[in-house]
Parts: structure tokens; sequence; C-alpha cells
């Protein structure tokens, strides 16, 4: 586990798998159309890298900012079914320009559309792991980029930075790049006077009682600094160090030369498939537990039965995350729900045995599954 920053960087160097995020407001001109020379710029930087080995995903933000000049709008349109329709213009236009660009190089493309809800469920998460895995094998750069246009707007990322951290985990990444249109991390949005660059950032969790963050100031970009830091915690935990600065230090970046902010790893490498659990999307409902069973699961190796079960609250389906609470409202766990919200208040306060014999075999389950439940 390094621990200097020479060490963090020098990681970030030798990985062999990095994944690549690039936000909206990198790949585009002050008018918000796409800027050609950035997006080239970008893919011959990553080019390079894989010349020399490394196998690359892009995280690629930028369809509704491609999107919305072409379909004559002055400004990135702020209703739902105008963004959607704006990204399904924007994503071809897009991946036309990366085509062309990584082309030059003898780079081949593949586009990956994630939507958090279809790969929130073990089998559509080994599917995206697998297809991942395999255009990695074959050379070619995976450019990835949320379904924005078949996303529910309850369940979806939104910002592509919480993606590209979960993308890091799915194909067991050695590196994160995160890349926007400021170079590093400061102790402040860098247009209030004072604020400082940080370069290195040895315990993310510590450092965000120290760091002042805003949202976006580009118009184009989603989450600004909040999301970003979210992304490089996720990564931390997951053994992963991140590097966060503008696009056009990509190269360097990934030659691990000191540029912008480098995070370093916190822990170990967790089961990615929790993580997902615990950052992927947001819950639909909400299970509240009896004093015992939030005492067992508060334990951590407890699943969740419906016999300490006091309500249900929210609508969902089997599979969908849902909070687990305690009586006075607290938060305990994340997990994904064993039956959907209308079979449960059935089920509520009776043990296995009761539920086998009352309600049938297939309700003799618990709610969540230890295996399916993260801590907060
Ligand atoms: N503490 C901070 N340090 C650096 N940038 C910050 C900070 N707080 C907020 N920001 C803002 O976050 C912006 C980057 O976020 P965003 O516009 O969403 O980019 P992207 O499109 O790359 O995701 C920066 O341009 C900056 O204005
Ligand atoms: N998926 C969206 C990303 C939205 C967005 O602006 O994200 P970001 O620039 O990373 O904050 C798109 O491609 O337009």
């Amino acid at each position: 586990m390094p621990v200097s920053e020479a060490e963090v960087r020098l990681a970030v160097a030798a990985a062999r798998t990095v994944v690549v995020k690039v936000g909206s407001s990198s790949l585009t001109q002050p008018s918000g159309h796409l800027d050609v020379g950035k997006l080239s710029a970008l893919a011959a930087a990553l080019s390079a890298a894989v010349g020399q080995g490394a196998r690359v995903v892009l995280v690629s933000s930028g369809a509704i900012a491609a999107g919305f000049g072409p379909l004559g709008f002055d400004s990135r349109p702020t209703d739902v079914a105008t963004q959607q329709a704006t990204a399904a213009v924007g994503q071809g236009l897009l991946m036309a320009q990366y085509e062309m660009a990584f082309g030059r190089f003898g780079v081949r493309v593949g586009q990956i559309l994630i939507t958090a809800e279809d790969t929130i469920r073990a089998v559509q998460y080994r599917n995206v792991q697998r297809t991942l895995g395999r255009l990695l094998e074959l050379g070619v750069v995976p450019i990835v980029n949320e379904n924005d246009s078949l996303a529910s707007n309850e369940i979806r990322f939104g910002d592509n930075d919480r993606l590209s951290a979960l993308v890091a985990n799915i194909v067991r990444a050695d590196a994160l790049v995160l890349l926007t249109d400021v170079d590093a991390l400061y102790t402040a949005p860098p247009s209030q006077p004072g604020s400082r660059r940080i370069g290195y950032v040895p315990d993310v969790i510590a450092a965000l009682d120290d760091v002042t963050v805003g949202g976006s100031a580009s118009g184009v970009g989603t989450g600004g600094m909040v999301t970003k830091l979210e992304a490089a915690r996720v990564a931390a935990v997951s053994g992963i160090p991140t590097v966060l600065t503008c696009a056009s230090n990509a190269g360097p970046a990934l030659m691990g030369d000191p540029v912008g902010t480098a995070f370093a790893p916190v822990k170990h490498r967790g089961s990615s498939r929790r993580l997902w659990i615990g950052f992927a999307a947001n819950p639909r409902g909400t299970l509240v537990a009896d004093e015992g069973a939030s005492r067992a699961v508060r334990g951590g190796r407890a699943s969740l039965l419906s016999a300490g079960v006091l309500e249900v609250r929210g609508e969902f389906s089997a599979g969908d995350p849902v909070w687990i609470d305690d009586e006075s409202g607290e938060h305990l766990a994340r997990g994904l729900a064993g039956f959907d919200s209308e079979e449960i208040p059935q089920m509520l306060g009776r043990t296995t045995v009761q539920l086998k014999r009352f309600l049938g075999d297939e309700y003799a389950h618990p709610l969540v599954h230890r295996d399916n439940l993260v801590l907060v």
C-alpha cells in the first residue's frame, strides 16, 4: 500500500489497467459545442498509454453537451425529457469523433452505455464486467457513459464521477484518473480568493473535513468537486489511487508526473460488488429494523430477517437498493431487497418457520441477505 506521494505517482505510472474519466467541461468550447481539438488531444494522450501497454477504459461525459448545440438550443437543457433526447443525439456525435481521433493512432474504441439500474443486479453486473474485460483483452479502449436516454430519473448517476469509480472497481483498475477543467483540488473553489492548490491527499476521508468543495462552475458539468471527491473516496477505499487534474495534463498524469492532486488508497481492495451496493444507486425504500435486528446488522455478519423488521416504506422490486434504518430513523446499512415492497407487509415480524408454514417455501428467506448488505 503506497504511502508517500512519490509511491502513489509511481503506482499510477505502473498501472496496467487504468480508468480515465473526462468531464463535459473538458470536451466543450465556451459556447457548449464539442471541442474536437480537446477531444483529439485526449485521444492522443490515451493512445500513447495504450501504445506503452496500458489497458485504458475511458469514461466520457459530454453526450448532452455535444447534442444541445446541433439541436439549436442555446444552453444545456434542464428538463429530463429534453436532456435524454439531447443525449441520444450527442452520444452518437461524441463517439464518431472518438472513433476518428483514436483511429489516427490505430486504436479501436467500443461504446458501453450503463444505467445504474441495470448494473445493480448481480447478473447484469457480471455482464458488464465480462464485456469490459473482453474488450480490454482485445486491445480496445471501451468508452463508457451513463445511458442518459434511458436512465430513469430516480436512479441515475447524473454525473460520471461516481460511475467512473465503480467502473474502476468492475475492471479492477490499478489507477483512476479524473480529468476536469481545473488543474487540481483546491482548499476552496478556485474562484474564492486565497484558495490553495493541494498536491497530495494521503487520506481522502480526513481531507473532506479540511476542504471546501463547490458545484460545477462551467454550465455544462454536473457534479462539481463534490462528486469527484466522492469518486476519489470510493476508489481509495477500494485500494485504487486517483489523480485529479485538467484534461490537458492527461499524458503527464498517466506517466506519474507530479501534476494535479494525487489521492492515496486508504485500504486494501474490498469486494467490488459490495461497493456497488453501497454507492451505485439511490435506495428506493426503507426497511425499519427493531432493536435486536439493528444490533445484529450493526455486528456486520447478519442477514436482515423479517422477524426483526417493523415497517416497510417506499415502493421497490426485489433486487432494488433499500435503506435499513433503526427505529430512531438512523441509517444502518444499504442492501438489495430480497422481495418486492408489496410482498413484505405480510412477512413482517414472522420467523422463517412461520413464513414457510403460512406463506410457503419461497418466502422463507431473509429480506436482505448478508451478502447483499453494506454497513454505512
Ligand atoms: N475545492 C475545489 N477545488 C477545485 N475545484 C472546485 C472546488 N470546488 C468546486 N470546484 C469546481 O468544480 C469544477 C469541476 O467540476 P465540473 O464542472 O462538474 O467538471 P466536469 O465537467 O469535469 O465533471 C471546477 O471547475 C471548479 O469550479
Ligand atoms: N452522462 C452525461 C454526463 C453529465 C455531466 O455533465 O457529467 P460531468 O461533466 O462529468 O459532470 C453526458 O454525457 O452528458
